[in-house]
């Protein structure tokens, strides 16, 4: 590879599209050589984002007109729905198999095809790429991402319950038959295409549960959750829509085992994290705020104590389009192809 990557974007006309593009124009190491769109494809990017307008890009095309062994791309974020992404990088890694890819959707997050089939009702449609893909939560599998062609960056909800829990399930510090997570989201976790249900006169001034007892990020928890006990672990998690645009705010309870309360707790997820760059553990007591996070690749813990005795509640608020999507992918190109991780990713939240 030369000094710099050429890099594609496929859903660049979306919000995690364009939150990559944010991120990456500040990225010393990066060239952006193909962004494409599906209803805005030949548009270019300043009539779809005009906060892009100074800047030189690539018009937006549509995935179709790619010659994939001709466009000469290091590396490929795939940002389309779910659903749509399996065939489109099986392709891409069949006709240009040294290009390698992040996809930000949910299509190679499941390793298993029969979890699959079962949570998104049809068969999965690249069964080797499936067993191939690497879980992209850098905090768990950074060693396996640096040598990975393709990537699943995990899901927003599911990396603001991982990263608080993942380190109290290993040390078998916590009670896995009695997790509750119970989260919230903005409205950009919902994509930027046009539905009813997120029209402001429907989301404001109120917020509701949604995908109770079935929303499917409960199947990569399933999955994520069950590695890491090294038994089956099924928690209970319910998602809530909130009216404001970015971040996730996960509200946890757990038991502690083995006599560990909640200060035990804390001090296993402050030692975990004491050299992460992206996760920062609060002082004990204090919980986190999604305000702190906005904009950032920061993911803010916090623990306090349950008046209910040998019980402790748990806070996690990271960025849905940052640590939860782009962010996240981005930390994850810049291990796959050897800059440091914190590349591009490293800025402060906005506030207020
Ligand atoms: N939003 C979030 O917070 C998070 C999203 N994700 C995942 O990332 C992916 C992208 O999400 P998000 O950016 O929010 O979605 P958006 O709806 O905002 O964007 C989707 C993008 O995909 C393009 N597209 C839509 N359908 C097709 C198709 N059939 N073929 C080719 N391109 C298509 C759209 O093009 P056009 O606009 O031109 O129609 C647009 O560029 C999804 O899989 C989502 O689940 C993951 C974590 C968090
Ligand atoms: C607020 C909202 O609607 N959030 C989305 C989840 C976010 C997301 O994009 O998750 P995947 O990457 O797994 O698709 C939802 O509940 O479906």
């Amino acid at each position: 590879m030369a000094d710099k990557a050429n890099i594609g974007i496929l859903g660049a006309s979306g919000y995690t599209g364009s939150e990559l593009l944010r991120l990456l124009l500040r990225h010393p190491r990066v060239d952006i050589a193909l962004l494409t769109a599906d209803r805005r494809a030949g548009q270019a990017m300043r009539d779809v984002f005009p906060q892009f307008s100074p800047y030189a890009l690539p018009r937006l095309v549509a995935i179709d007109a790619i010659d994939w062994p001709s466009a000469g791309l290091d590396l490929v974020f795939c940002a389309l729905p779910h659903g749509t992404t399996q065939a489109v990088i099986a392709t891409l890694l069949e006709t240009a198999p040294n290009t390698k890819v992040v996809d930000l959707s949910a299509d190679f997050r499941l390793s298993d095809p029969e979890a699959y089939a079962r949570w998104y009702g049809h068969a999965h449609q690249a069964e080797a790429l499936q067993r191939e893909a690497v879980y992209g939560l850098v905090e768990v599998y950074r060693d396996e991402i640096k040598g990975a062609r393709l990537v699943a960056n995990p899901g927003c909800y599911t990396s603001c319950a991982q990263l608080p829990l993942i380190p109290l399930i290993r040390a078998g510090a916590i009670d896995t038959d009695e997790i509750v997570i119970d989260a919230k989201s903005g409205m950009t976790g919902a994509g930027r295409a046009a539905k009813e249900a997120m029209l402001f006169s429907e989301v404001s001034e109120g917020f509701n549960a949604y995908g109770v007892g079935h929303h499917r990020h409960m199947a990569e928890l399933d999955q994520e959750f069950s590695k890491a006990a090294g038994r089956t672990v099924v928690p209970t998690f319910t998602p809530h829509l909130v009216p404001m645009n970015r971040g996730i705010l996960s509200t946890i309870y757990v038991r502690g085992t083995a006599g560990k309360g909640p200060e035990q707790l804390h001090a296993i997820l402050a030692e975990a994290y004491r050299d992460e760059p992206f996760v920062h553990v609060l002082p004990f007591g204090e919980m986190p705020h999604t305000r702190h996070v906005r904009g950032s690749n920061m993911t803010f813990i916090g623990v306090a104590k349950d008046r209910r005795p040998g019980r402790a509640i748990v806070g996690a608020a990271l960025d849905n389009l940052v640590k939860g999507a782009s962010g996240q992918a981005v930390q994850n190109m810049n291990l796959m192809l050897g800059f440091p991780e914190t590349l591009a990713i490293d800025q402060v939240a906005l506030f207020p």
